[in-house]
């Protein structure tokens, strides 16, 4: 479903007219099966951050391509590009990234207002979605009122509730205790399961890695595959 072929990515660091090229992705090619689990494991500065930007279209590969389905995404310009994304991808931060503002409901419900949606699907969507990450009672809850675990429940059902096929997962475990890890790892699975959502769990945490179905492992600008485990 994903393809990712051949990519390469430099950064270029230093005074203008005395750049230096610093080469973070350096050829690698990786497949995602639609509906998988998938986790990139690497050490910090490894260059995960960086293939998860590609992937995602807001960096631009220097060579290489990525097929999403059918669709060559890598070709596409910035507009193209951040069409595809509110339409395909959704995101789970280290960080949560929620709106202090807003109610658990109204960050969840966010997604669906710059949409354009109407108030009843709005309703019934964020309803079933609180249900499902376990948050009905704290649905009016401000994120400072929320627990670090629950906070990152409310940014997982925000990333679902436009129904995207894939999710990418930066380090989603990173500011939890280990329990928490696996309770959050758990519901991952869960949907997973149960709505079939494809999920890329960017982490340099053998534990969460293991979660997956699949696991790459990157070191120095390439990845390879570290076959299946079942860790939970
Ligand atoms: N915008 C940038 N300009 C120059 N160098 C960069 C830039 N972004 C990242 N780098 C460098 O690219 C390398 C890979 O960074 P990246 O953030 O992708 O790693 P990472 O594996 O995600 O690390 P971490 O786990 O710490 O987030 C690092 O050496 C970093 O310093």
């Amino acid at each position: 479903m994903i393809q990712v072929q051949e990519l390469s990515h430099a950064f270029k660091i230093g005074k203008k007219g005395k750049e230096k090229e610093v080469p973070v992705l350096k050829g690698l090619s990786f497949s995602v099966e639609e509906g998988e689990i998938v986790s990139i494991v690497g050490r910090s500065g490894s260059g995960k951050s960086t293939l998860l930007h590609i992937m995602a279209g807001f960096l631009k590969p220097d060579t290489g391509t990525i097929q999403i389905g059918n669709v060559k995404t890598s070709n596409f310009n910035e507009v193209e590009s951040s069409q595809f994304r509110l339409t395909h991808f959704g995101f789970i931060f280290q960080n949560f990234q929620l709106m202090p503002g807003l109610t658990a409901f109204e960050n969840i419900e966010l997604p669906l207002k710059l949409k354009g949606e109407n108030k009843h699907v709005r309703r019934k969507k964020v309803t079933d979605l609180l249900q499902h990450v376990g948050l009905t009672d704290v649905q009016n809850h401000y994120p400072n009122e929320l627990s670090g675990g629950q906070q990152q429940r409310v940014s997982i059902a925000r990333a679902l509730v436009t129904d995207p096929p894939i999710i990418f997962a930066d380090e989603p475990t990173g500011s939890l205790d280990s329990e928490t890890e696996q309770d959050i790892l758990l519901l991952i699975q869960s949907l997973n399961q149960t709505r079939g959502i494809t999920f890329i769990i960017i982490t340099h945490d053998d534990t969460v890695a293991e979660t997956a179905d699949r696991i790459y492992r990157m070191h120095d600008g390439e990845l390879t595959e570290r076959g299946a485990y079942h860790a939970i």
